[in-house]
């Protein structure tokens, strides 16, 4: 774990010192648009992602991409799960591809690439332009919304997975899921005191109970439309009860005690295209290997049964 400064990489873990303990979330450094007012401009086999099986954000642009028929106009590379003192790499794994592209070794000199004088933690999903050869966005809440509808002229699919009239329900469920549940299991496991760890673990709990009372009269989160609100949950309720109840220590519950929740986990999961991007390997073995921090032996845990999955 790591960033670059000037251009120059080092191995340094997230600083919660000064914070009272607190992991705080960088702002993405890239943030273009796709579109056909924009210098990007949505083309087949022009764009290139970057992604981490074991990422929840870099999860949201894989599911995406599948739903709005995307694969074959957007090629990714997969990075190997372990990420240590070089960050995310492109050396051989199962399930990685290697850099498709360039042939890096490291996720890092993807993010030099673009500027050798760069300061930026280099994170996961990247949205890469082939032709003018840099990062179009590295911020999964925007790739989505481009993935969404940008490339409808070169797709056909006007699925719709943000529609204008269910817009503002939408941001207003992304905005507390995103505090207190996607970000929240952060906040609890990358916490250095207790209070921080206990402030996080609280609302993240509190939070769930009230996705599970939606989901007792709903489907989904924003009625009975299946949206990016839900995309972006699940992709945070997949890793639960593998990681973030053990390894981020938010274990009030786990996903399985909450029956409604559960079975829209389940739901979503065996929809057509989702379950080929889920990698349970990935995502057990990036968290657990790669904070030495929180797990400083890199051991991986053998459970939980996910016999649910066959
Ligand atoms: N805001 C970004 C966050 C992406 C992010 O934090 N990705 C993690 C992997 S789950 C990462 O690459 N971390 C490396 C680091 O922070 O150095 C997004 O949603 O796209």
């Amino acid at each position: 774990m790591g960033l670059l400064v000037e251009g120059r990489w080092h191995d340094t873990w997230y600083d919660t010192k000064g914070n009272e303990g607190k992991f705080k979330r960088q702002a993405s450094l890239f943030r273009n648009e796709v579109s056909s007012n924009s210098e990007f401009t949505p083309d087949s086999g022009r764009y290139h992602l970057y992604v981490s099986l074991a990422c929840p954000w870099a999860h949201r642009t894989l599911i995406m991409r599948e739903l709005k028929g995307l694969a074959p106009h957007i090629s990714v590379s997969v990075v190997n799960p372990k990420m240590r003192e070089h960050g995310w790499t492109f050396l051989p794994y199962p399930g990685a591809t290697g850099d498709m592209l360039y042939q890096h070794q490291y996720m890092y000199q993807l993010y030099q690439r673009v500027d050798s004088n760069i300061t930026s933690r280099v994170t996961v999903p990247v949205l890469w332009d082939t032709h003018t050869q840099q990062i179009v966005n590295n911020e999964s809440a925007e790739i989505i919304r481009y993935f969404n509808s940008g490339f409808n002229t070169v797709t056909g699919n006007e699925d719709d997975y943000y529609p204008a009239a269910l817009r503002s329900e939408i941001d207003a469920v992304n905005e507390w899921v995103y505090h207190d549940i996607n970000n929240g299991v952060y906040k609890a496991g990358f916490a250095t005191e207790q209070n921080a760890y206990e402030e996080a673990v609280t609302q993240l709990f509190a939070a769930l109970d009230k996705v599970e009372s939606r989901l007792s009269n709903h489907a989904f989160l924003v009625g009975d439309t299946f949206t990016e609100a839900d995309i972006r949950l699940f992709t945070t309720l997949i890793r639960f009860d593998p990681v973030y109840h053990g390894h981020f220590k938010c274990n009030l519950k786990q996903i399985k005690d909450y029956p409604a929740t559960y079975d829209y986990m389940k739901r979503i999961f065996r929809m057509p295209g989702i379950a080929e991007t889920v990698n349970f390997d990935h995502i057990k073995t990036h968290y657990y290997y790669s904070h030495t921090m929180i797990n400083p032996t890199g051991v991986v845990p053998v459970g939980p049964s996910l016999s649910l999955w066959e």
